[in-house]
């Protein structure tokens, strides 16, 4: 029997390495706002049952008008505040699953500045959960890698065939996620950059790479628009 799925999208960054004056998640690529494009993904999902969505402080207002309503989703059960970091804006939604109960669902944790991920990411990221509980999309990367000290001497170039980039979404069973960031919240947590780290550190449970696509990007600078902005285009002429 399939089960419950539940997506959180996070909206919460301060979008500091774009360094625009709209927050990056809300600027227009194709005539839509980047945060649109992942909603998009997951509202249109079979798979999906329910979407959280996770906003800036005094945001939650801004983000119904201009994303929930304008475009007409209708999964989006609750839209939540983050928090100073990203674990904190992750933490934050995941408590509200965990008021509710959801102890045998499969959590979806998407950034929504990467605005192109795709229903067989999806599909596959949920096969992968159900059977080992923990797995994230990623990449082969096409670089080679150089470890640095701090004088920028490489110190070390790691066999390339054993490095992925890591995308999201990252997937887990709600009790092994909601059991790993609730130990992770009471230790020391800093430099934390993705959900599968408290996995990885806070349980003995491994946490599994899966396909994702050399589109599914993080709009992080600026040179990132130009390449979403391709991409944004052909996607809304697919959809239209
Ligand atoms: N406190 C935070 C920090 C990040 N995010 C979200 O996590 C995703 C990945 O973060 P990143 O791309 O690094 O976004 P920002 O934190 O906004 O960027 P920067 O680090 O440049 O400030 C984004 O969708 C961002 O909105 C969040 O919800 N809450
Ligand atoms: C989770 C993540 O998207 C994996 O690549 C990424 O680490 C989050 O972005 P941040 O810039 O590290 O906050």
């Amino acid at each position: 029997m399939k089960k419950k799925c539940i997506a959180i999208i996070l909206a919460a960054g301060q979008g500091t390495r774009m360094g625009t004056k709209t927050r990056k998640q809300y600027l227009k690529i194709a005539g839509k706002p980047i945060l649109y494009y992942a909603v998009e993904v997951f509202d249109k999902s079979e798979l999906i049952d329910e979407i959280i969505l996770v906003t800036g402080a005094g945001e939650i207002e801004y983000v119904r008008e201009t994303i929930v309503q304008e475009y007409g989703f209708e999964k989006i059960s609750r839209i939540v505040e983050g928090g100073k970091e990203r674990y904190d804006s992750v933490w934050n939604a995941l408590k509200t699953i965990e008021q509710s109960e959801e102890d045998d669902a499969i959590v979806f944790i998407h950034d929504g500045a990467r605005p192109f991920p795709d229903e067989q990411i999806l599909e596959r990221t949920y096969e992968e959960a159900v059977k080992k509980g923990a797995c994230v999309a990623g990449m082969p990367v096409k670089d080679t890698i150089k470890i640095v000290d701090k004088n920028r001497a490489a110190t070390e170039t790691p066999d390339r065939r054993t490095l992925w980039i890591v995308q999201t979404p990252q997937v887990f069973q709600s009790r092994l996620i909601i059991e790993a960031y609730r130990k992770m919240m009471r230790s020391p947590h800093e430099n934390v950059t993705d959900d599968a780290m408290a996995v990885e550190r806070m349980t003995g449970n491994p946490v599994f790479l899966v396909e994702g696509s050399y589109e599914n990007i993080k709009v992080t600078t600026p040179e990132d628009l130009k390449i979403a902005e391709i991409f944004a285009a052909s996607r809304n002429k697919i959809s239209r």
